[in-house]
């Protein structure tokens, strides 16, 4: 399905705002994460914290949940937006690459912004090389 193109800055905005709806009493450091699924849609996530600390999951995880049970089975294209204007780039944690891994080929861009805007734009595969992924278990 194509509809209206979603551009970089578009899903750094979405994230940008969905970024303060998280729940982060704990590390004080909110995330947000869209991605733009297959169909043209665009799923949003935040960080979860919980006071049981291991339990609490990170704003992509919540935005790859969102597309799966809207019912979109692929990734287009991923913006996380985390961390101080200006400051470190917030790029996806190693479990988030794996998880994003699950519904994305190595070329799909990840997008990375703060407060101010998109910042840096990665492959998947440049952040997750050599990665294993569904394509090693042929059942
Ligand atoms: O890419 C990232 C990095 C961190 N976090 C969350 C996990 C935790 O709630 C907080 C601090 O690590 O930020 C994310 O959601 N995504
Ligand atoms: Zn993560």
């Amino acid at each position: 399905m194509s509809g209206p193109q979603v551009l970089p800055d578009d899903l750094v905005s979405a994230a940008i705002r969905v970024r303060e709806n998280a729940h982060a009493p704990y590390s004080r450091f909110k995330v947000g994460a869209a991605i733009l699924g297959e169909s043209g849609r665009v799923f949003l996530g935040a960080n979860v914290e919980n006071a049981a600390y291991p339990q609490g999951h990170c704003a992509e995880a919540s935005a790859i949940g969102a597309m799966i049970a809207a019912g979109d089975r692929r990734i287009r294209a991923v913006a996380v937006v985390g961390g101080e204007a200006g400051g470190d780039l917030c790029t996806p944690c190693g479990g988030c690459r794996q998880r994003i891994r699950e519904f994305a080929a190595d070329d799909v861009p990840i997008h990375i912004g703060d407060a101010g805007g998109l910042r840096r734009t990665f492959t998947l595969g440049e952040l997750l090389p050599y990665s294993f992924g569904p394509t090693n278990l042929s059942f």
